[in-house]
């Protein structure tokens, strides 16, 4: 049981973080109709793309501040409550912009959630934002610069998320140099649905410091051998990749083999009622089905935090949290 390690999470999808009976609250306020994608507790979709199809329809059910506050503590909350100290929330201006409410006061609400948790639990958060790759290069463009302009101290990172069969990470490019030059951390949806040559694209064309997924790569040695040497961290969601069968069984994940390889990874939860899991079952599958030992599973926490696209002074301040709690 890892129930009590201190846990870090740099990979989460706020909208993918919605828990059903939210879903279903969020539904009778707005008299839509979630039947089709939720049935008890289990969102109904079958395989990534009507995944994307769901998300974005949960999505939807948010349309005012005060819900997209609610939705943020209600999860952050949730991450404290397994001793987590620290996340990375990825959000979606389109989404505010495809409601209706607009991008700023999509992102208030996300801030108003995020101080809230805080002052409860003292769970510390950053933003990344995200442009979603079937909205198509000028949408990612559009979220990039939106990142770039509204310097809010809590965005501190971008990433591009959605089908990553269309385009390639080239038509994209341009985002990343925008962002990168705001100074943002970047991150990028890479070797999950596609191969290994869609994590060779992102480090060629992106050259960032995180890969989300990025699990594809085991399939080219010499990538791996380059991720090895770059540093470069990914963001492993091992839950997701099963259920949206990137491999067939959690005995088969690349994970170890990374590790093993020397490539820096951690544990994430992607979007964890869609996948039937959570932060904390993550946690438990890498011990109790995976195998790895308590000091291994520090040392991906450690990753998390040492990868975090925060100041400094922050950083020091959870590794000095996590070192005072972890494996004891
Ligand atoms: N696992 C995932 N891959 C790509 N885009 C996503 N958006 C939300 N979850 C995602
Ligand atoms: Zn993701």
């Amino acid at each position: 049981m890892t129930k009590n390690f201190v846990k870090a999470e740099i990979h989460c999808h706020i909208e993918g973080a919605t828990p059903p009976h939210l879903a279903r609250t969020q539904a009778q306020k707005y008299g839509v109709d979630i039947a089709p994608l939720l049935s008890g507790d289990t969102y109904t979709w079958k395989d990534f793309s009507e995944f994307i199809l769901s998300y974005d329809a949960i999505a939807s059910l948010f349309r005012t501040e005060a819900d997209y506050a609610l939705l943020t503590e209600t999860y952050l909350c949730e991450l404290a409550a397994c001793n987590t100290i620290y996340s990375e929330i990825i959000v979606s201006p389109d989404h505010g912009d495809r409601i209706g409410l607009g991008a700023d006061a999509y992102l208030a609400g996300i801030c108003d959630g995020i101080h809230a948790a805080k002052e409860k639990t003292g769970i510390e958060t950053r933003i990344i934002v995200t442009g979603e790759r079937h909205f198509g290069p000028d949408s990612v463009i559009a979220a990039a610069e939106y990142a770039a302009r509204c310097r809010n101290p809590l965005i501190t990172g971008f990433n591009m998320a959605g089908e990553e069969r269309m385009g390639r990470v080239a038509d994209y490019a341009r985002a990343f140099d925008i962002a990168r030059d705001a100074g943002l951390g970047l991150t990028i949806h890479a070797g999950e649905v596609c191969g290994a040559f869609s994590v060779s694209d992102a480090l060629d064309l992106v050259r960032p410091s995180r890969i989300g997924h990025g699990v594809r790569a085991i399939e080219d040695p010499a990538l791996v051998e380059r991720l090895v040497e770059l540093g470069t961290v990914l963001e492993v969601c091992p839950g997701s990749n099963i259920a949206l069968q990137v491999f067939p069984d959690f005995e088969s994940h690349p994970l170890k083999a990374l590790k093993a390889a020397g490539v820096r990874v951690c544990i994430n939860s992607d979007d964890p009622p869609f996948f039937k899991t959570s932060l904390a079952r993550e946690y438990d599958i890498a011990a109790e089905v995976m195998g790895f030992s308590d000091a291994e599973i520090d040392a991906m926490t450690r990753v998390a935090i040492e990868a975090a696209f925060v100041d400094e002074a922050t950083r020091g301040a959870l590794l000095a949290r996590f070192d005072a709690t972890a494996a004891q």
